[in-house]
Parts: C-alpha cells; sequence; structure tokens
C-alpha cells in the first residue's frame, strides 16, 4: 500500500495524474452537458411533435365525427314527417343507430315553435338570426353551448329541414359527448377542447383548468406550443385551431393537448441519473489507468534520480536495473555506462589528488616514487609499474624501480643501456606517450622485466626543467586495448612526477638555503633552535647536561675591513673547519651570523665534571686558533671570546641557554679578548646593567649630563701646543660613567652619530669661545668614530657645525682609528680628501694596532699619527714597545707626518720618545683630561713660543 501511496508523493506523478483526470473529466463533462441539451431539446421536440400529431389525429377523427353527426342528422331530418301541427320521425331502419348519438333532438319551425323528438335534458339553446340564416343556405350548424362546469358544456348540432319538407324548420341535435368527445386513444396526453372565445367545452381531466394567459395564446396562431406547470409539474403542450367554417356554420373550435415533462423527458431523465455515476466510472477508470501508467514509467525515473542522487553524494558503485524493453531500458544502460566512466574518472581524479598531496609535501624523489608505484597500479588497471632514471647524454637507464600485481617493489641498480633511437623517441614523445612491447621501442629496458613477451607498455617520458630525467613504464598483460581514460591518467602523471621531481630538487635547494649557511655549510640558527630545542628535551629525560659555547672572533671586523670580505669571508671557512675538528661528530657546531658561532656540546654525564671538560673543550678551540692562519694571503694569528652557559646549571631553555653564553661571551671581550668565560647571574646583572645604561644614555644629551673635558698636548718643550676633546658623561644617580664604557654601547647602538655630532659642535664653539677670549690659538682634536666616518653625510654634517659656529678649520682635527681609515681605501681616501678640504686636520689614532699597510697608509691624507698608549704604556720596559714605536716614528717621519705619543706617564717613557724624536706628547704625566675653564687656566700658564709650533 505504502508502494502505491509512494507515487502521489512525485510531483511528476501528481501532475500527471491530474491532468490525465482533467483530460477525461473536461471532455466527458462538456459532452455529457451537450448531450443533455441536444437530447433534452429533441425529446421537447418530439414531443411537441407527437403532440402536434395526437391533436392533428383527434381533430381528423373529431371532424370525422362530426361529419358523422351531420350525416346522421340529415338523415333523420329525411325521416321527419309532419304530423298534425308538429312533427314525427317516421321509423326506419338504422333508426336507433342514428338517433341514439344525440341527447336531444328538436325541430324549431319557423315561429320558433319546437317540438322534442328525443328529449333528455329538455333544455334547448336559442339559434341566432345568423344561425338560422347559415342554417337556410344550407350550412350545418354546430352551436357550442357552455355550461357552468366544463363536463356540463354541450355541442349541438342543426340542419334545415327545408330540403325535404319545404319549410324552413330546423332540426337541432345535442350531440352525445361520448360520441362526439372520444378522448380515449390520446393518452396519456390531457385534453382540453374550447370553444373561439376560449371557454371550455370538454377537459380530459376536469379539474386541470389551463391558465388564462396560456389560454390567452391561443388565439395568436392557427396551432403553437406552450409550457405550463400543474401541480408541481411541468408539462408541455399544443394547441390547433379547428378550420371548421368550411364544413360548418361553426365558429372555432380549439384543440388542446399537454403532457407531463416527466413521461415526455422520462429518457433524459434517466440519462441524468446515469451520467454522474459514468463520470465518476470514467474518472476512476481514468486516474487507475493513469496511476498504472504513472506507476510504470515513474519507477525508472524514480530509480534513475535515485542513482543520481547516490552519484552526488560520490557513490559510484550502484547500477540502475530497469527491464522494460524499451527507451527505459536503454536509458539506464547509458546512465550505468556513464557512472562506470564517471567512478573510473573519479577514482583516478582522486588518487591523483592523493598522490598530489603526497607528491607535494614529499621532499624526497625517492618517496615520490615509492607513492607511485604503491598507489598507481590500482588506478591505472595495470599489471606492472616501473620508474627509472634516464641519463639523455649516456644513454643509461638506472635505478629502476618496478613492481608487479602481488609483488614488492624491486629495485635494480645495474644500469640498462638504451640505443640513440630510443632517447630520441622519448624525447620526441615529450607530453606524450609511447605504445610498445618487448620487441618494439625501448626493448632493451622492457626485457629486463622478464616474463613479459605478449605484454603492452605505455611509457611516459618525465622532464624536468627541460631535461628528460625519467621515465615512468606501464605494463599490461596481454594486448588488450588500454582504457583511454587510463592513457589520459598515464599522460597526466607523468606530468605530476614531472612536478614533483622538480619540486623535489627545489624544496631540497630551498631546505639547504633555508637550514645551512651558504659560507661554510655550517647549520644555521634555526637547525640550532631546533636541535637545541631537541637535545634539551633528550637530556632532560636521560638527566644528562648540554653546554652552549657562544664564539665570537676578535677583531674581525678589522679583517674584513681591511682585507676585504673575500677574506673575512675566507677565515669565515677556516674558523668553522676548525671549530668542527675540535668537537665530536654528534656535537653540533653552528654559524649563527657575522662572526658568531655556537657549539652545543651534548651528552655531559653528571657522573664527568662538566665544567672541566667544557673548559678543555674551549681551551682546545683557542689553541687551535692560535696557529698562524693564512688568509688572502697574509699570515697571521687570530682569537676569540668565548661563553659558555650549562644546562640546567645556567638555564632550562634554549633562548636562555644562548643568552647566558652570549653573556658570557662578552665578559671574556671584556677581559681582554682571547679567552673562555663561564656565565654567571652576576654576568646577567652587567648584562642587565648595559640594557638600563643604554636607556640612560639616549637622554644624556637632552639632560644635559654629558661634558667635554680637553686634555692637553705638549711639545718637548713641556708647552701646551694642543689638546684632545674627551667626553664625560656625570649621571645625577649613577655618577661618573667612563667613556671606555658607554662609547662602546653608543657605538653598538648608533647613538654615537648624536652624541660625536655634539662633541664636535662643542668643542668647535669652546675653541671659537677660546680665541674670543683672546687665547693663543691651538688645535684641539675630536674623536672620530668609524660609524660617524662611514656615514653618508658625515662631510656635509661637519661642514655645517664649522660652518654654524664660524670656528677656524684650521685649529680643528679629527682622529680617525687605523681601521675605519683602511676599511674601503679609496672611498675613505676620498672622504678624507674632503675633511681636509674643509681646512680640518686628520690624525691617525691607535696606530700600530690594526692591519694597516704601509704601501697605502702613503696614500691617506693624514698630518699626525698617534702612537697607540698600548706601545707607550711599558715602553720603558719591554724591547718589543720600543721597536714598535721607533718604527712607528721612522715612518712617520719618512711621510713627513707629525708624531703624538699618547698616554705618557712618566719621564722614562718621556725621555725616550723625545729621543726618537717624537714631537708631541699626551698623558697623565702632564695633564688628566679636565674642563675646558681649567685647561684655559692651563694654557694661560703655558709659556708662549716665539716661533709658532708645528703641531
Ligand atoms: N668617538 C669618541 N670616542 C671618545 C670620545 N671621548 C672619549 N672617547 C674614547 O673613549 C675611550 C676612553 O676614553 P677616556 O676614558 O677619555 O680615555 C682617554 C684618556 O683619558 C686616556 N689617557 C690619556 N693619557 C693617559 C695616560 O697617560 N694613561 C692612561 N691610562 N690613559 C690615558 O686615553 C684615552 C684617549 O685615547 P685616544 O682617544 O685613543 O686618544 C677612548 O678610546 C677614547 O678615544 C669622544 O668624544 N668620541
Amino acid at each position: 500500500m505504502a508502494r502505491k501511496l509512494s507515487f502521489l508523493d512525485n510531483k511528476v506523478a501528481r501532475r500527471i495524474l491530474v491532468s490525465f483526470i482533467l483530460a477525461a473529466l473536461i471532455p466527458i463533462g462538456i459532452l455529457g452537458l451537450l448531450s443533455y441539451q441536444q437530447v433534452s431539446e429533441q425529446l421537447r421536440l418530439q414531443t411537441a411533435k407527437s403532440l402536434h400529431r395526437s391533436c392533428k389525429d383527434y381533430m381528423m377523427s373529431f371532424i370525422d365525427r362530426l361529419n358523422n353527426f351531420e350525416s346522421a342528422l340529415r338523415l333523420v331530418a329525411i325521416k321527419v314527417e309532419k304530423f298534425g301541427n308538429g312533427f314525427r320521425l317516421i321509423p326506419f331502419i338504422n333508426e336507433q343507430s342514428l338517433v341514439g348519438q344525440f341527447d336531444d333532438l328538436v325541430i324549431v319551425a319557423p315561429n320558433g315553435e319546437k317540438t322534442s323528438l328525443v328529449s333528455k335534458t329538455g333544455f334547448i339553446p336559442d339559434l341566432t338570426a345568423l344561425e338560422i340564416q347559415e342554417i337556410a343556405v344550407g350550412k350545418s350548424l354546430i352551436k357550442p353551448v357552455v355550461g357552468p362546469e366544463p363536463g356540463n358544456s354541450r355541442l349541438w348540432m342543426a340542419v334545415s329541414l327545408a330540403y325535404t319538407h319545404h319549410e324552413a324548420s330546423i332540426l337541432m341535435g345535442r350531440l352525445k359527448p361520448e360520441i362526439l368527445w372520444k378522448a380515449e386513444n390520446i393518452e396519456p396526453n390531457e385534453l382540453w377542447v374550447m370553444n373561439e372565445t376560449n371557454q371550455l367545452l370538454f377537459a380530459s381531466k376536469p379539474d386541470f383548468v389551463l391558465p388564462r394567459e396560456v389560454r390567452s395564446e391561443f388565439s395568436l396562431a392557427d396551432s403553437g406550443q406552450f409550457d405550463l406547470n400543474y401541480r408541481d409539474d411541468a408539462y408541455v403542450g399544443v394547441y390547433r385551431n379547428l378550420p371548421l367554417k368550411a364544413l360548418f356554420a361553426s365558429g372555432i373550435i380549439v384543440i388542446v393537448q399537454a403532457q407531463p415533462e416527466s413521461l415526455a423527458f422520462a429518457a433524459i431523465q434517466q440519462f441524468s441519473a446515469i451520467y454522474p455515476p459514468v463520470i465518476v466510472l470514467a474518472v476512476l477508470i481514468v486516474a487507475l489507468l493513469s496511476a498504472r501508467l504513472i506507476t510504470k514509467y515513474l519507477t525508472p525515473l524514480e530509480r534513475l534520480k535515485a542513482a543520481t542522487l547516490r552519484i552526488a553524494e560520490g557513490d559510484f558503485s550502484s547500477r540502475v536495473n530497469i527491464n522494460s524493453h524499451d527507451e527505459f531500458e536503454e536509458l539506464a544502460d547509458s546512465f550505468n555506462e556513464m557512472t562506470r566512466r564517471l567512478r573510473s574518472q573519479f577514482d583516478i581524479l582522486s588518487t591523483m589528488a592523493e598522490i598530489d598531496r603526497h607528491i607535494l609535501s614529499a621532499l624526497d624523489a625517492t618517496e615520490i616514487v615509492d607513492i607511485a608505484l604503491t598507489r598507481l597500479p590500482g588506478v591505472l588497471y595495470c599489471d606492472l609499474i616501473s620508474i627509472a632514471k634516464v641519463d639523455p647524454e649516456t644513454y643509461q637507464v638506472s635505478d629502476i624501480h618496478t613492481r608487479r600485481t602481488g609483488h614488492d617493489t624491486d629495485i635494480m641498480a645495474k644500469p640498462i643501456m638504451l640505443g640513440q633511437k630510443d632517447i630520441l623517441s622519448l624525447l620526441e614523445k615529450q607530453g606524450s606517450l609511447i605504445e610498445t612491447n618487448v620487441n618494439g621501442k625501448l626493448s632493451a629496458y622492457l626485457k629486463a622485466f622478464r616474463g613479459v613477451d605478449d605484454w603492452t607498455f605505455l611509457i611516459v617520458p618525465v622532464v624536468v626543467n627541460g631535461t628528460l630525467s625519467s621515465i615512468i613504464c606501464l605494463g599490461y598483460q596481454g594486448r588488450n586495448p588500454i582504457p583511454p581514460e587510463s592513457r589520459d591518467a598515464v599522460r597526466n602523471f607523468g606530468d605530476r612526477i614531472a612536478v614533483a621531481l622538480s619540486n623535489a630538487a627545489w624544496e631540497e635547494k630551498l631546505y639547504q638555503q633555508a637550514h645551512y649557511d651558504p659560507l661554510t655549510g655550517l647549520p644555521n640558527r634555526l637547525v640550532l633552535n631546533d636541535r637545541l630545542m631537541q637535545e634539551l628535551a633528550r637530556a632532560k629525560r636521560d638527566h644528562t647536561q648540554l653546554a652552549v659555547l657562544f664564539i665570537d672572533l676578535d677583531r674581525f671586523k678589522t679583517v674584513n675591513d681591511s682585507l676585504g670580505h673575500a677574506a673575512g669571508d675566507e677565515l669565515l671557512t677556516q674558523v668553522s673547519r676548525i671549530f668542527v675538528n675540535c668537537v665530536r661528530e654528534t656535537d653540533l657546531v653552528v654559524r649563527i651570523g657575522g662572526d658568531e658561532f655556537v657549539i652545543v656540546i651534548t651528552d655531559l654525564h653528571n657522573h664527568h665534571n662538566p665544567m672541566s671538560m667544557v673548559s678543555s673543550i674551549a681551551e682546545k678551540i683557542l689553541a687551535a686558533l692560535n696557529h698562524t692562519l693564512v688568509v688572502a694571503g697574509h699570515a697571521m694569528t687570530f682569537t676569540a671570546s668565548l661563553g659558555v652557559a650549562i644546562f640546567p646549571r645556567d638555564a632550562d631553555n634554549p633562548q636562555d641557554l644562548l643568552k647566558n653564553a652570549d653573556a658570557a661571551m662578552y665578559h671574556a671581550k671584556d677581559e681582554g679578548r682571547a679567552n673562555f668565560r663561564f656565565y654567571s647571574p652576576e654576568l646577567n646583572a652587567a648584562a642587565l646593567e648595559n640594557i638600563k645604561l643604554e636607556q640612560e644614555l639616549r637622554g644624556a644629551i637632552a639632560r644635559e649630563e654629558l661634558r667635554v673635558y680637553y686634555q692637553p698636548k705638549v711639545d718637548l718643550s713641556r708647552r701646551i701646543v694642543g689638546a684632545e676633546a674627551l667626553i664625560r658623561w656625570q649621571h645625577a644617580e649613577l655618577g661618573f660613567i667612563s667613556p671606555a664604557k658607554f662609547i662602546p654601547l653608543a657605538e653598538h647602538t648608533g647613538l654615537i652619530v648624536e652624541i660625536g655630532q655634539w662633541v664636535f659642535e662643542q668643542t668647535c664653539l669652546w675653541v671659537k669661545a677660546c680665541h674670543a677670549k683672546g687665547f693663543r690659538p691651538i688645535r684641539v682634536s675630536v674623536n672620530l668614530s668609524g660609524i660617524e666616518f662611514k656615514r653618508p653625510d658625515l662631510v656635509d654634517k661637519i661642514a655645517e657645525i664649522l660652518s654654524k659656529t664660524g670656528v677656524n678649520p684650521q685649529f680643528i682635527e679629527l682622529e680617525l682609528t687605523e681601521s675605519v681609515a683602511i676599511g674601503n681605501i679609496k672611498d675613505s681616501v676620498e672622504r678624507m680628501h674632503k675633511l681636509k678640504a674643509l681646512g680640518l686636520s686628520l690624525s691617525m689614532d691607535d696606530f700600530g694596532t690594526g692591519f694597516s699597510s704601509l704601501s697605502y697608509l702613503k696614500e691617506l691624507p693624514l698630518d699626525i699619527i698617534k702612537i697607540d698608549q698600548s706601545f707607550v704604556r711599558h715602553l720603558e720596559l719591554e724591547k718589543s714597545s720600543q721597536a714598535i714605536v721607533k718604527s712607528i716614528l721612522a715612518l712617520a717621519h719618512g711621510l713627513s707626518m707629525e708624531t703624538v705619543a699618547e698616554g705618557v706617564e712618566n719621564e722614562a717613557q718621556f725621555d725616550f720618545l723625545e729621543q726618537n724624536q717624537c714631537q708631541v706628547f699626551q698623558g697623565f704625566l702632564f695633564s688628566r683630561p679636565i674642563p675646558g675653564e681649567d685647561f684655559l687656566k692651563l694654557l694661560a700658564e703655558s709659556p708662549v713660543k716665539e716661533e709658532p709650533s708645528k703641531a
């Protein structure tokens, strides 16, 4: 039942059913209605016709009867004889039958005397003169006498007796009604007979009175039809006026007949009763047949629809079964074929997508090949798949990875040689495929598979970056045609493998770039973070310790600047090899940037003394560096500063371990470089202090905490000939802070630019003020850091300050450090010339500490060389210092440059320098750096020489 009803759930089914029912109902309804109207009309006509006919028949028989009455009356008239004063009837044979037709027979004499021959009622109507006249001319008069009731009306007939008795007497007879009206043959009709004034003479049903309005119609035509209602019955009636005038002297007699519609329309009423059930039956039949038809055609449609929905949900497995031997069965077959193809395509695409995902996430070409060998046979319906490398130049096929149905992957390492023709055809078929067999193209390669004599093979050349890199081979057992979708899929797959292999190569490259330092080949910071995390987890799990060594090369910048970047790179490469050689393979050596390296020493077991073990490694590294290295043709020894932090002692996470090792390294640097330091919490405090100092320094100028002090420079006679401007920082809370502490910090943060400009401007203003106050003009030097010197706007800035302060530039000297000046020799020389062009003097500070080459020292437009105080400090004691100082002095003289010795603290040093023709001296022996006003006091006391000093 549920199945039967279910088709009504279907919209199409409902529509078709309603359409079918309407299609049946509308014509049947219209037909029924039209038929009803037509039949009703026909029945009406027929009824009217039959009534007319009946009316006419009645009329004819009525006239016949009147004629008979007339004949009878005239025969009776013949048998009338005069008898006395009256009349009598002569007996005759047919007397009985003739006289019997009349209820009354009366002879009316011309004098009006009436002699009754037969008398039943005794009533004799009077004749009018016109009637008598008509009778006199031989006509038979018919005279209706209307009674109070229809049954009382009578019809008289009168004829003249003049022809028989030559007297103008008239024989009148009252016609017997039962003979006259004779209405028995008219049933089932009703009959009325009326005179010309519509007075009723006879009615078959006396109480059935015709309404006046109906009767009034009778005078309008000789005959006609009418409708009337009587006692809830409808009647159809006809009337006919009798043309009696031609036969009798008579008024019009109207014959009326009527029949009940129920009788007349009996047939149509039967039709009306039967028609609705017929319609219902027809509808039911149509509905049933439609339902059957719909079910028949809808079931396959429903199945097709359900199958379509299943496909939409991704289920390609079900088939549609229709055995109707018609177009639906053909449609189902086509649908099943389409589903099969879709399923095959879907399988291919989803497998391809899965392969794509694997391929794109796989970095390794071997992994990609492995995925392809495992997944593809299932979607390409092949019995063998093989992927191999091809060298298009040597014609070699190698690394042949093969998988057959039911077997594991086989790797054939031994290469197979292909012919040149094979290679050419592979190159020709790029983006396409080759169909072959073991005796066709690439047979040398295919024969290696064995037992494939009757197989068909599809070969796809894989081209990566325009070069034939590999081939994919699919083997199909037997020579059955290969499905076209497999061919397309194979081609697609060839493209994917090509992309994947090129991706793999590219990913490999990217990975290398992202994780390894291209210069030294060492892992970079990314790897360090990863490994350190892993090693820390392992150390925590195994309860071992771990050390992080932070290494910074000492004076690497000097090498880079003085010998160039290529030399710096060479040094870094050599140093990185030294580091790797100093540790175990399981340890990690990382270059984290510039000249900074990190070494992670793993597996420090607790039963060892980790500190002493790490110390010996650090010493080993320092010792290994201490050997002479040849960099860019220069032999040099090199040092580094190391900081060590140990897990879990100093920190338990990578960031803190690195930070602490870094802090320890800075400590080692502070302590004179070329050594190593373990981290201690105090170091951390120092680092924090540095951060605070930096913050304070940023606001120092604004808070006017900085001052410029001046340290005198004297000549041989100890007379002040110049000064060096040296910055001082008097912090409100921290007190005096040494430039040795904050200048490196300012250089590190870049604040040195602002500070340097401020010192230079202050010095210019001070010099200008001294001159204005009338003091003897002397040259004052200002330190220019490497960072300041390298700024492109340096010359403009200096010129701007000189112009702003209005100082005479010949009394201002700039002290450049050796490394800065020699870094980019061409640029440096150009810039120094520009500075000199402003009228300034240039001196080389800390001379002897860098890697200056005498060959280009002479190219620099220098005026003064300052011997570094490290050579002066133990001059009186160290032969080596004496030798260096002597050679610097000789060099300066040779280049005609003035010499200034700094850091002169005692007479012995002064004496040595004096004896070796040093010209200017600076040091605590003469004065410490002092405020400007104090300096002016000294200057005022300092004797004036008549000859102007060269300083
Ligand atoms: N770029 C700038 N650098 C500056 C500036 N002011 C100072 N500095 C540099 O800071 C370093 C430390 O300077 P400071 O503490 O002022 O030390 C100078 C002298 O006080 C010191 N000196 C002088 N004579 C002696 C002595 O006989 N013994 C001794 N132990 N020290 C002495 O030497 C420093 C001057 O050196 P130098 O500049 O190389 O001539 C220092 O490197 C300054 O250069 C600044 O404004 N800008």
